[in-house]
């Protein structure tokens, strides 16, 4: 059984068909690329996946489950993260306040444990404070614990989401560009990074402009146009794909 169960998803806003009958699975402990021309419809399978947008129709089922009708709140619940094409942090929070906010699901106590800040609630505390410490000690943030995020680099902003998001400790992470803005040095360790998350046993379904990194990264890759899956397959196949070099990689994008 695959992890991630996609079938005939569908979305238009107006009369735009953004999402058309979009099929595929992911398999667990793999790097799958999404990748697509500007407006192709990725980011919309990314908000329908994690429930920030409902669908029109279709299924989407993870580790067995359906996630139809899911708010985000619960999908992140159930084990899927993910970043913003945008950033969205928490600028004039500290870095690990910010990586924090991601522990916030997996804590147990109650409005009453934390308004009297009983045992429970303080040993909870420290554990997700631990938990932050390490996400931000495994994207090499460490450092900046105390700063504001806003202070960042725009790339160790983006390092700093994808921290956030590891501190829900997903099954799933969902990068949403997660080199866009990057210099190439800092893409080259993001190309690091990835392999680590994997290493963690976290899959990772990721957008990517960047082709060069998408190439060297991911073990599949689907294929967007005008909302609708053109391709899918091993990184070789989808070059090596007339569809997909006509409608993608022969435009100035490449
Ligand atoms: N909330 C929305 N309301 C109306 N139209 C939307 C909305 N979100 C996306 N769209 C439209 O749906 C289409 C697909 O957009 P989407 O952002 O999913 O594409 P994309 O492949 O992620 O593009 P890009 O690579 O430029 O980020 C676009 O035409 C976009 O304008």
């Amino acid at each position: 059984m695959s992890l991630l169960h996609v079938s005939h998803l569908t979305k238009s806003f107006g009369g735009l068909m953004a999402v058309n009958d979009v099929s595929f699975d992911l398999e667990a402990n793999t790097v799958m690329g999404l990748i697509g021309p500007n407006g192709a419809g990725k980011t919309t399978v990314f908000n329908l996946i994690t429930g920030n947008y409902p669908s029109d129709a279709g299924e989407v089922v993870f580790n067995g489950e359906s996630l139809i009708r899911q708010s985000p709140h619960a999908i992140v619940s159930r084990g899927i993260a993910r970043t913003f094409q945008t950033i969205r942090l928490f600028p004039n929070m500290k870095v690990i306040e910010n990586v924090l906010a991601g522990c916030h699901c997996r804590m147990q106590s109650g409005i009453f444990s934390s308004m009297f800040r009983l045992p429970g609630q303080r040993r909870e505390e420290k554990k997700a404070l631990e938990q932050a410490f390490k996400e931000l000690e495994f994207v090499k943030l460490a450092h900046q614990a105390n700063n504001k995020a806003k202070n960042l680099s725009y790339g160790n902003q983006r390092l700093l989401e994808i921290a956030r998001a590891l501190a829900s400790q997903p099954k799933l992470i969902i990068l949403d560009e997660p080199a866009g803005g990057m210099n190439a040095q800092e893409t080259a360790e993001l190309v690091e990074l990835i392999k680590d998350i994997k290493q963690r046993g976290i899959t990772v379904l990721l957008i990517e402009h960047d082709m060069s990194l998408v190439m060297r990264i991911c073990e599949q890759i689907i294929v967007l146009e005008h909302g609708a899956l053109i391709a899918q397959g091993s990184p070789e196949d989808v070059q090596n794909n007339p569809r997909v070099i006509e409608a993608y990689l022969g435009t100035d994008e490449e």
